[in-house]
């Protein structure tokens, strides 16, 4: 089964946690790109829901295929968001951000009640950290902010390359109008103590570790669906 197919039977294995009436978050990236194909199919054939997508590239997806959408200051309270992921360890902790969407992703899974995150196996490591770290951050002062970020993982053990994302010959440029920075620190073993000390960095928006907020994870692989709980 190639890559696609892979994240197709994801995101298909995650629709059936999708009932009528719900309030879904909807995730951004070519695995969640898959579950708005779905969806839509689902949708077309009379299931009700409405969806809070993740970033301005998901929407127009959902817009396109006819998915209802709402915002999240409409609907505030979710029932479940199904996101895809750049790296997902045993706990469910995850990396993501590769898409640059990771402020509003958080936001949503936040004001989710359940989080699913939908992944081919690729995306399963036991350590997170081999995929560079997404930090959002704000366009004022962003290298005084990187030189703290540094700073910060230094204290912890951690370092490497930060770069600033550019795409285009241009720094990428957030939904929220902010840039990321990619940190590269190899494994980071201590990430509740890393997300602290970014948080605690004015210039952070937010940054790509999801802790605590998965409660699943599909993950499909050659021999079929492996679904994978968050420890309690
Ligand atoms: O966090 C994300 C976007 O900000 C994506 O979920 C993550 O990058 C995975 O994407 P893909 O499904 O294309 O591998």
């Amino acid at each position: 089964m190639d890559a696609r197919q892979l994240k197709i039977e994801a995101a298909r294995a995650a629709l059936a946690h999708v009932t009528d009436g719900m309030r879904l978050g909807i995730g951004t990236g070519s695995t969640a790109e898959e579950f708005v194909r779905l969806l839509a199919e689902k949708v077309a054939t009379g299931m009700t829901v409405i969806g809070v997508p993740t970033s301005e590239r998901t929407a127009a997806l959902c817009s396109e295929l006819g998915v209802p959408l709402t915002t999240l200051d409409e609907t505030p309270e979710l029932d479940l968001t199904i996101d895809g992921a750049d790296e997902i360890d045993p706990e469910l902790t995850l990396i993501k951000g590769g898409g640059g969407a990771l402020l509003r992703e958080k936001i949503v899974a936040a004001a989710s009640a359940r989080m699913i995150v939908i992944a081919d196996r690729s995306k399963l490591v036991e350590t997170l950290g081999a995929f560079p770290l997404p930090i959002e951050v704000n366009r004022f002062g962003r290298r005084a902010t990187e030189i703290a970020v540094a700073a910060a993982a230094a204290e912890l053990g951690l370092s490497g390359p930060i770069t600033l994302r550019m795409t285009g010959g241009q720094p990428f440029v957030t939904d929220g109008g902010h840039f990321i920075l990619d940190a590269s620190f190899g494994r980071i073993p201590n990430t509740r103590a890393l997300s602290n000390a970014l948080h605690a960095i004015p210039g952070v928006v937010e940054h790509g570790l999801f802790i605590g907020l998965a409660s699943v994870a599909v993950v499909a692989g050659a021999n079929g669906i492996e679904t994978v709980h968050a420890p309690r």
